[in-house]
């Protein structure tokens, strides 16, 4: 069963008002993987889907939600998944794709019939997709294609490595990026220094956090900034003004991914520390 949940788009200026329970409200995707469904988000936030698929007793379908008003699911959007489980399979129109832990899958549009399944272990599937102009070819993305970017220093709490894995220098893509950041042990700053990027908005996944441990995710506008606290395997949405940084209280690594105007990974206004308010 594919559900979907449907979230708008905001002003910088009303989310100054927001108290901890709305701003959860509106940018929180707390619940990602339920047994046996394909749960989304679809926000207005350049159309962009977030969500998760969970298949324990049978494989789920991807169904066509009613936000879309189409008959396949991706006639006019492209679809990433990244597995932060063990061992699954998708089949996409046929083709089998054996995606293990941390590995990547890129569907194109156009592809009619796609099912996540286990394949001897519990698979946890990461969907992010976009509006699509055009058919690229689906491909499996492992950790050794990624392009890999080692950013940060224990100096500064941040030492971290990028695996660029749906990006453009990996793959094609219409405008979806995505990627999964790994935070070095005792190492809990995620993008700080951090930045915008007016010309895409970005999805946040946090996971292989500990029990009982949490992440405060910084957003809003470099002199407006807000936080919000979050579990293992809950995601958050970064509107197009906002910076998306997090700190953890233990070690995690997250997933991002973002769509837009270009696909320009670089294209960032860094803000500098000691700037923020
Ligand atoms: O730790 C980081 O820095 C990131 O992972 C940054 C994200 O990739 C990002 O925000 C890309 O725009
Ligand atoms: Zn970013």
């Amino acid at each position: 069963m594919t559900k979907s949940e449907f979230r708008y788009a905001h002003h910088p200026n009303d989310v100054k008002r927001y108290t901890t329970e709305e701003l959860r409200e509106h940018f929180l995707i707390p619940e990602l993987f339920v047994k046996d469904e394909i749960r989304l988000t679809y926000t207005m936030y350049d159309r962009y889907i977030a969500g998760g698929a969970f298949p324990v007793s049978k494989p789920l379908k991807l169904e066509a939600i009613n936000e879309l008003k189409a008959e396949n699911f991706l006639d006019r959007r492209e679809l990433g998944v990244i597995n932060v489980g063990g061992k699954g399979k998708i089949t996409v129109d046929g083709t089998v794709y054996e995606i293990g832990h941390k590995e990547a899958l890129y569907v194109g549009k156009g592809a009619k019939e796609v099912i996540f399944d286990k394949n001897g272990e519990q698979p946890y599937f990461y969907i992010n997709s976009a509006p699509a102009h055009q058919s690229y070819p689906t491909k499996k993305v492992t950790k050794n294609e990624a392009e890999i970017v080692e950013l940060g220093d224990s100096k500064y709490s941040n030492k971290r490595i990028i695996n660029k894995l749906l990006v453009n220098s990996v793959i094609e893509t219409c405008q979806l990026q995505m990627g999964m950041t790994e935070l070095q042990d005792g190492n809990v700053w995620n993008t700080m220094p951090p930045h915008t990027h007016e010309r895409r908005m970005e999805v946040y996944f946090y996971f292989d956090l500990e029990v009982g441990q949490s992440i405060s995710h910084f957003m809003g506008q470099p002199h407006e900034t807000r936080h919000i606290f979050m579990k293992n395997h809950q995601a958050v949405i970064s509107p197009e003004w906002s910076i998306h940084a997090g700190a953890g209280t233990s070690n995690y690594t997250f997933i991002w991914g973002m769509a837009g105007e270009n696909l320009d990974y670089s294209d960032m206004d860094k803000v500098s520390p000691d700037e923020l308010k």
